[in-house]
């Protein structure tokens, strides 16, 4: 199951797993096969020195002992983090951040149709009300994923006072999932963030925020997460997607992204159609990006 995700470290690591013993090409390989896969230098030597003292300590030279103790090594730093989304307000509102083309909409689309299939009642609200186009397509990914979704009724319409009416409407129709749509660029990172914090706190005057999602690129790997460290600081993020993982070779991207950031991912979405979205379950994507063999 593993070589089917451009991901996995399953091709790489056939090599060095195919051989009888351990020996330093098992560790030169395995290196080279960490840092292409977007672990970065620090987390790819800690692991590398936290498998050579396994190895010793074990007194193994099976290259099988190996793989199983790579997986576990990985699932262990993964499940640091919690997974776990915080929806249980009614309505519990999710604000999506994150910056132009990285699947905020696209996203959107997929979890609401996510926690329809979860029985929840969910309304979307287009709070990115400077691009037409914005609107548009979020309307098209509400209509497939059957939930409504409260438009701005102009555009340039001040985007809080969107979000506000949504969880207005919410409140009085008992919606309890709200979805909030957010700009990715405007002129200036500051005129961006005040514009974050004026939703967050103009929502806030009606409930509580109980989500703040950060959308990640997985194809631009960790050089993404420098242009999303103004969200992280300004924004009160609280979990991260990680979108585009079917076409990344970056599966330590997952790793790393947690670890650098200190969030845990929540989401992950694998495709361009609307059921490609899973929570995120450390072992199950231990198990796929090592192998399970
Ligand atoms: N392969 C793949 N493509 C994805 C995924 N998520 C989003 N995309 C694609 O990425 C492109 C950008 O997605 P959008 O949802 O428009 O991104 P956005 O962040 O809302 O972009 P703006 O509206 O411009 O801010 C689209 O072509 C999506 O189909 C994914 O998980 N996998």
């Amino acid at each position: 199951m593993a070589e089917r995700n451009s991901w996995s470290l399953g091709s790489a690591l056939r090599g060095m797993f195919g051989r009888q013993t351990i020996d330093e090409s098992t560790w030169d390989d395995l290196e080279d096969a960490l840092l292409l896969a977007d672990f970065g230098p620090v987390i790819t030597d800690e692991i590398l020195e936290e498998l050579r003292g396994q190895v010793e300590r074990f007194r193994t030279t099976d290259p099988r002992d190996l793989k199983r103790m790579l997986r576990e090594t990985i699932e262990d730093r993964l499940a640091k983090f919690d997974p776990t989304l915080n929806l249980s307000a009614r309505p519990a509102v999710t604000l999506v951040v994150g910056v132009n083309g990285v699947g905020k909409t696209t996203t959107i689309g997929k979890f609401a149709r996510f926690l329809r299939n979860f029985g929840r009642t969910v309304v979307l609200g287009a709070a990115d009300t400077f691009r037409a186009a914005a609107v548009e397509q979020l309307d098209t990914w509400a209509m497939r994923a059957d939930v409504r979704i409260v438009r701005p009724q102009q555009y340039g319409q001040d985007p809080a006072s969107v979000a506000y009416q949504t969880v207005e409407i919410a409140m009085r129709e008992g919606i309890e999932m709200v979805i909030l749509d957010t700009a990715g660029r405007l002129p200036t990172k500051a005129g961006l963030m005040d514009e974050l914090t004026k939703i967050h706190r103009v929502v806030e005057k009606l409930t509580p925020v109980s989500e703040v999602l950060l959308v990640l690129d997985a194809t631009t790997g960790q050089n993404g997460v420098s242009q999303a460290e103004a969200f992280i600081e300004h924004s009160g993020v609280t979990g991260l997607v990680i979108t585009k993982l079917d076409g990344s070779a970056k599966g330590g991207f997952v790793l790393a992204v947690q670890e650098r950031t200190g969030l845990p991912i929540k989401l992950i979405g694998t495709g361009e159609s609307i059921d490609d979205l899973t929570g995120f379950t450390p072992h199950v994507f231990a198990e796929k990006l090592v192998g399970d063999a």
